[in-house]
């Protein structure tokens, strides 16, 4: 649920790119995308619509509680991408970073510092997700 709401807040990848196949119209709004026109899938527009995800600048994993989760609308959650160019290293990253996690938390607390940047600042300069400047904590070992 934690690894879930963070990928949904800090999604690495902005956006997605898709190359239309084929001249496809939307019954709904008429609109026509073109064969071969490029298609930018807004991955980070998606994760803080209040829509989808009510009060979206808030950390709360029980989005994706069981109960929660099965109520998040198809493709409206896009850390990993979608179709058949999804993410191959999706299962693999998450079940690193949760053993990651466990050996960390097990002999260490992490706290914020007088030095830490609160709420998280991010670099624009660059086309993914990543904090600006070092992320300072404080550790202590348990
Ligand atoms: C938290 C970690 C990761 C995130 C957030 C992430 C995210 C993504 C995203 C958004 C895409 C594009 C999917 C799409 O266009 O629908 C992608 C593709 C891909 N990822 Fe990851 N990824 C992660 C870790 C990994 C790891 C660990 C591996 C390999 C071991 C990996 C291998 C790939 C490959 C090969 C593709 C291209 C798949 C294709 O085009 O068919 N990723 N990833």
């Amino acid at each position: 649920m934690v690894l879930n709401e963070v990928l949904r807040k800090y999604p690495l990848t902005i956006f997605l790119d898709r190359r239309c196949e084929g001249t496809y119209s939307f019954e709904e709004t008429g609109l026509t995308i073109d064969k071969n026109v490029c298609v930018l899938i807004p991955i980070v527009g998606l994760h803080y619509d209040p829509e989808y995800y009510p009060d979206p600048e808030k950390f709360n994993p029980e989005r994706f509680s069981p109960e929660n989760k099965k109520n998040i609308l198809p493709y409206t959650y896009l850390p990993f991408g979608d179709g058949p160019r999804t993410c191959i290293g999706q299962r693999f990253a998450l079940l690193v970073s949760k053993v990651a996690l466990v050996y960390c938390l097990k002999d260490f607390a992490f706290d914020v510092s007088e030095t830490t940047k609160v709420p998280l600042e991010l670099d624009n300069s660059v086309s993914f997700i990543m904090n600006k400047g070092n992320l300072h904590l404080n550790v202590t070992r348990l």
